[in-house]
């Protein structure tokens, strides 16, 4: 039997960090997966381990069950109905199993991912023999939250065949889960959140959960139909950066600076209310399409300054939004900064050379820049694929 899971990554149109410290944030998912394939060893396969392919780093990783038993042994009575927090001692036996593992020393910030996999797997399933392959479009560690799909997608594939799927095995194509099972699928994806990301807010795991575009705050969502047709560049500066490291930064930054902060944050409130707002409004005609979109970007710019004042922003940071802005096109940064990814609002009646334009030259300063989808379904699952 075996099973697929895809999770959609997502962009963070306002309020990255804020929601961190109980500011409104609004997100959206985009057109862009990753993939998780879930397949049980049968005694003809004679096979009692683990395996975690990562496809598209060729990495491959494996534990017989009885090691993750004997080291995890709490796992095994743990239920999937119940979604649990990794203890400290757990953690300490997950560390131990990764690091026998020998991660490449440039690929070392997987360990987190295979962390949040080990939690994950032994919580929900136990101790099967199974392989689980995964495939990503998203870039890692980049703020398009590939953490977040890479937990949902896992967390999907390993209740599909549970109780809690509440779906019919049967079934052909891409299924959605029910209310109830997305519910349960977010919770358990926030705890391998809470491995990779030390302080997750949960935005990231929600929006690819449920998909579409959200605000959230404090850890509720409110789902949001968009009434305006959002098209958003996204240029990846390729610099490498750590999320858990970042949230860290501004928590500091917070502790030196509380009363400074918290205005910072409660301004942060204030823009994605106010999006959500303009997101949200009826329908308009041609002229006042354009006056939102002014109104989103001067909310996108005034958010950028903002994360700016939090320590996130980034040179190359800086460097995108300086091209942009040549061309009067708004930006910010999206997910957690430091590098990654930048977001750029392209109005509805802003020419195809224009943007031709402003790829060729944020791509003839080694970027890289596509186009996103926005407000894709949520989490998928399809039974009896092979991967
Ligand atoms: N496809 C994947 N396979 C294995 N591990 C993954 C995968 N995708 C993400 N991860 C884990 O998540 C880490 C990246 O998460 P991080 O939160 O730092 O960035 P992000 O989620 O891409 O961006 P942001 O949190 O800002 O949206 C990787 O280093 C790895 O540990
Ligand atoms: C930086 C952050 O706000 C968003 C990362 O996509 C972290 C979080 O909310 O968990
Ligand atoms: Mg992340």
């Amino acid at each position: 039997m075996e099973v697929k899971a895809r999770a959609p990554g997502k962009i963070i149109l306002s309020g990255e960090h804020a929601v961190v410290h109980g500011s409104t944030a609004v997100a959206a998912s985009i057109d862009k997966y990753t993939y998780v394939s879930l397949r049980f060893s049968t005694p003809s396969d004679n096979d009692d381990t683990l395996k975690l392919q990562l496809k598209d780093m060729s990495l491959e990783f494996s534990w017989s069950v009885s090691r993750i038993k004997e080291a995890l042994p709490e796992s095994g009575s743990l239920r999937s109905s119940t979604p649990a927090s990794c203890s400290m001692e757990s953690a300490r036996s997950i560390a131990a199993l990764v690091e026998e593992q020998n991660i490449p020393e440039g690929k070392i910030g997987l360990a987190s991912g295979v962390s949040a996999f080990l939690w994950l797997y032994s919580s929900i399933q136990g101790f099967k023999p199974a392989t689980v392959v995964v495939t990503s479009e998203l870039p890692l560690g980049s703020g398009l939250g590939s953490s977040a799909a890479f937990c949902v997608a896992l967390v999907a594939a390993l209740l599909a065949f549970t109780d809690s799927a509440g779906l019919d095995v049967n079934q052909q194509g891409w299924l959605l889960f029910g209310e109830k099972e997305l519910e349960l699928v977010n919770k358990w994806a926030f705890e391998g959140e809470k491995i990779i990301h030390g302080k997750p807010s949960g935005i990231d795991n929600t929006i690819s959960t449920y998909g579409n575009m959200i605000s959230f705050k404090s850890g509720n969502l409110t789902r949001m139909k968009s009434n305006v047709p959002l098209k958003m560049l996204i240029t990846n500066t390729k610099v490498g950066r750590n999320t858990k490291a970042l949230v860290a930064g501004v928590s500091e930054r917070t502790l030196r600076h509380p009363d400074a902060m918290a205005f910072v944050f409660s301004a942060v409130d204030s823009i994605s209310k106010e999006l959500s707002t303009i997101i949200q409004s009826p329908a308009p005609d041609d002229l006042s399409v354009t006056e939102r979109e002014e109104k989103i970007e001067e909310l996108m710019e005034m958010n950028q300054g903002l994360l700016q004042s939090m320590g996130v922003s980034h040179a190359v940071i800086e460097t995108v939004l300086r091209t942009t802005l040549k061309y009067r096109l708004s930006s910010k940064l999206t997910g957690a900064g430091g590098g990654g990814c930048v977001l750029t609002l392209l109005p509805t009646l802003l020419s195809g050379t224009v943007v031709d334009k402003v790829i060729t030259e944020l791509e003839s300063s080694g970027f890289q820049c596509f186009i996103a989808g926005i407000g894709v379904k949520g989490v998928e699952i399809c039974y009896g694929v092979s991967s």
